[in-house]
């Protein structure tokens, strides 16, 4: 929206979709204790959703079958990105945050909703999104993008990745949440090996997956010591084409050719855990 249209008292809003690592290799830690990454980074069509609206001051509005999982105050990473852009200036909005997405979740729900907060508030106030982004959370950077990117670095090395097949994931996560930093720190290795320089071009859903296979989430183990119901969500998922972790969990995802076949496993799962976190959704390309 613009500056004009936010004069005129109309809400501007959009989705923050679900971040999924298909791989995540951890190749080195820095001095001050971030590791050094190496990930396969894609969106999937399923998100929380951001309204932005005038006032005279920042508020925050929150909803949704995950309301309660994020911060209602200063600490919500939409209002910490609102601060960054605004600079000290004191400009007003009202955002509107439907939280469909689990929290603490490998999904980057956080980061994906401040990337979505500084575009609605950048189009909102007139002013352009900063450069330091990743102030607000190492996956921020990689949430400005909508297509598949590699990520490497911390997470402020974006490259895009080649074009990917079409193909259909099943997110699932047992509603118990993974701290990011605990993950991390029960890592054995931290200098493992990265993915190959050049990243193959695919051209099916099954060739994709089999060469996802050969590479790894590190995190995979660390996190079942955190949350052991991620072994769980990574059995449950037997019939598709791949089945791995998302960042540093607990959300699992399987990897399917068709919506029918993901959807079909949605209902089979969801079934046997009433009490998860299960959807379908595509991968964005
Ligand atoms: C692991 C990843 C993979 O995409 O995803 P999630 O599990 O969060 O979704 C991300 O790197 C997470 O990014 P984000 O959640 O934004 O991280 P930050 O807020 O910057 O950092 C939270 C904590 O994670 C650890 N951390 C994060 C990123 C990184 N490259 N190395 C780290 O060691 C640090 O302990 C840090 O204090
Ligand atoms: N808008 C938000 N949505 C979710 N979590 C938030 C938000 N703002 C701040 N947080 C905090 O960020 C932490 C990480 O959340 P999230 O980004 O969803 O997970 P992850 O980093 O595992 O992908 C949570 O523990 C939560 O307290």
């Amino acid at each position: 929206m613009t500056t004009q249209a936010a004069a005129l008292g109309v809400a501007n809003a959009g989705f923050a979709w679900a971040k999924v690592n298909l791989t995540l290799h951890v190749t080195g830690q820095r001095s001050d204790g971030y590791h050094l990454l190496d990930s396969l980074v894609v969106r999937a069509g399923v998100g929380d959703r951001i309204a932005v609206s005038p006032s005279d001051q920042l508020e925050l509005f929150i909803d949704g079958p995950y309301g309660g999982a994020a911060p209602h105050d200063d600490r919500n990473l939409v209002v910490r990105a609102a601060r960054l852009l605004d600079a000290g200036a004191g400009r007003g909005a009202r955002l509107h945050l439907t939280k469909n997405l689990p929290a603490a979740a490998g999904i980057g729900g956080g980061s994906a909703d401040a990337a979505t907060a500084l575009r609605l508030l950048s189009a909102h106030w007139g002013l352009p999104v900063p450069e330091d982004v990743a102030r607000l959370g190492a996956d921020v950077p990689v949430c400005l993008h909508d297509t598949p990117q590699r990520m490497e670095g911390i997470g402020e090395r974006l490259t895009p990745a080649p074009k990917l097949p079409p193909c259909w994931l099943v997110l699932i996560n047992p509603n118990k949440s993974a701290a990011t930093p605990e993950v991390f720190s029960r890592l054995e290795s931290r200098a493992n090996a990265p993915m190959p320089k050049e990243l193959p071009a695919f051209t099916s859903a099954p060739a994709f997956a089999a060469w996802l296979a050969t590479q790894r989430n590190d995190l995979e183990a660390p996190a079942i010591q955190v949350v052991p119901e991620v072994a769980e969500c990574l059995g449950s998922l037997q019939d598709a084409l791949l089945a791995r972790m998302s960042g540093s969990g607990a959300t699992c995802f399987g990897l399917y050719e068709t919506e029918a076949l993901a959807q079909r496993a949605v209902t089979r799962i969801a079934t046997a855990q009433p009490g998860w976190w299960v959807t379908a959704a595509p991968m964005l390309g």
